[in-house]
């Protein structure tokens, strides 16, 4: 059982005989610890609960959700992390959950693009000057966009050396100077470099040429949780024991068990751990491991890239803005670009969501609270001078926020893909779960949540195994055995 106070999981004497053994294993339930009430923790501790262990949940905050954080405020939900369902199909490992709360989705994007893709969105770009790019002009970008990121994967399959994005652009307008635009086209197309970068939550001069499309994009194209992610959080971690304010800086591993201790000196012990603590957390060197994990998978953690991406949410007294989906201000440098969400095409509500990603969002979480809201209202009078002042606005900051240390992992220049399967791999009773160690859903939600399925299994098998239980569950779940598939005698 996963007990707080000073207890050890039972230790077997020398001397214990084989049948006080026997009836040992039998009677014990088996136990688990998850470090994290994000969405992976969270669906690791719901599988592992529903399969009979003994589970408890700690989480370092006063919540859970983690980087899912849907805000009631303003009098309805809008959410400061994740606010897409990235692939809105039955393939979706979210989907049945999302189809059975009767969740709606209102789609930005058609089947498989990314969300710097053009199609099916409709977008409104400004010059800093206030005038819109003629529509024409942000389509042929967009189309001149998608063939610089066709000769991208050209140029980088040519070369042994990996580069960054913005290496392999200037190769490609080297190659092919037509590619290279002049003006306000040019403007344009760093808009579009801009969403890109905001996908990655990184620069250009970081995010790797070899590995920036090896994600897995499910069909559906993305839609946006119109009644935020909340109500997914809240139906799965139904009935668990989850401890808020518990930050957890050690972990112990032994044979027989693992042992956590938090902040405040509080100590856990159960048969295994999942670990489902965000990239940037394990990256800061604040939870001490014993023994020291292994060097493959500090490197794991040490090479693979955490960018930041934030939320500015405003919320106006009335809606005074173009009927579509972006609103964006182009520049010189996609540093100097920007770009809004207008939540009132899907919810209804008078909400614009400013979204700055990488360095830019770096720099403005050195500002205050208010001051950011100006940033990003300055940046919406670029496109609509007589803007009204927005009535409450909140301010994420992820970047800085102890308990998440960035937004989402990302594949840097130099460091293979396989990080992300380095992460997850278990070391022995320790398993390690969040979107970072998904390699084929990185950076979300639904990869987070498969990642707690996956983890959850694998400690379920190991525990059980332990304990000589599976055999029992194998010889009572599957009387009639199953030919393997063999395809050499
Ligand atoms: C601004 C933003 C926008 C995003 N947009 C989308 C989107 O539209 N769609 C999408 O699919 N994904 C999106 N994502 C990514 C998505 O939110 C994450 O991939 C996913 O929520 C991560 O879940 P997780 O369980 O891996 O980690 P987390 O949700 O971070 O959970 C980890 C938990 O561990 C806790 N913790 C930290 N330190 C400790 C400690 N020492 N002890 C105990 N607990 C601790 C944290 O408080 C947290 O609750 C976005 C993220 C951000 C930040």
């Amino acid at each position: 059982m996963a007990s707080e106070g000073k207890t050890d999981p039972p230790q077997l004497n020398k001397d214990t005989s084989v049948s006080t053994l026997e009836r040992m294993k039998k009677k014990r339930t088996p136990s688990v610890i998850l470090i994290g009430a994000g969405m992976a923790g969270i669906a690791a501790a719901r599988t592992l609960q529903d399969a009979s262990f003994q589970v408890v949940l700690l989480e370092s905050r006063d919540r859970i959700g983690g980087r899912v954080h849907t805000d009631y405020s303003f009098g309805f939900p809008v959410d400061l992390g994740a606010s897409w369902l990235h692939g809105v199909c039955k393939e979706n490992p979210l989907a049945a959950v999302i189809g059975r709360l009767g969740l709606p989705l209102y789609r930005t994007s058609g089947d498989n693009s990314v969300l710097y893709d053009h199609d099916l969105e409709s977008y409104a770009l400004f010059d800093k000057a206030g005038n819109q790019v003629p529509q024409e002009l942000v389509t042929k970008v967009g189309e001149t966009f998608e063939h610089i990121l066709e000769e991208i994967c050209k140029v980088r399959d040519e070369q042994f050396e990996d580069m960054s994005i913005s290496q392999a652009f200037s190769i490609v307008f080297k190659r092919s100077p037509e590619l290279r635009l002049e003006g306000i086209a040019h403007n344009v197309l760093q808009w579009y470099l801009c969403r890109m970068e905001g996908w990655f939550a990184a620069d250009a001069e970081t995010i790797s040429a070899k590995c920036w499309d090896q994600e897995e994009l499910l069909p559906g194209g993305h839609g946006l949780m119109v009644r935020g992610y909340r109500p997914v959080i809240n139906t799965l971690s139904k009935g668990l024991d989850i401890r808020l304010n518990h930050r957890v800086n050690k972990i112990v591993r032994r044979y027989n068990g693992v042992k956590v201790t938090t902040e405040k000196g509080d100590t856990f012990a159960a048969d295994a751990a999942v670990i489902a603590l965000p990239l940037g957390v394990l990256k800061s060197g604040t939870i001490e491991f014993e023994p020291k994990l292994p060097d493959w998978k500090q490197e794991a953690i040490n090479d693979l890239g955490v960018g930041i991406e934030n939320k500015i949410i405003l919320n106006f007294d009335n809606v005074f803005w173009p009927n579509v989906e972006f609103l964006g201000v182009v520049a010189e440098t996609s540093y100097g670009c920007s770009y809004f969400l207008n939540l009132h095409k899907a919810t209804n509500h008078p909400v614009l969501v400013y979204m700055p990603a990488g360095q830019l969002a770096r720099d403005i979480e050195k500002m205050s609270d208010e001051s950011a809201a100006k940033f990003a209202f300055s940046q919406l009078q670029k496109i609509l001078p007589d803007a009204s002042s927005p009535i409450h606005y909140l301010v994420s900051r992820w970047g800085s926020d102890i308990n998440s240390l960035g937004s989402y992992s990302y594949d840097i220049v130099n460091k293979p893909h396989d990080l992300y399967e380095r992460l997850r791999v278990p070391l022995d009773n320790l398993f390690f779960a969040g979107e970072a160690t998904s390699t084929s859903y990185p950076g979300s939600v639904h990869g987070a949540y498969s990642t707690g399925l996956l983890a959850a299994e694998d400690c379920r098998m190991r525990v059980l195994e332990r304990y000589g239980e599976l055999e029992h569950e194998i010889e009572e779940e599957a009387p009639a055995s199953v030919p393997l598939l063999i395809s050499r005698m």
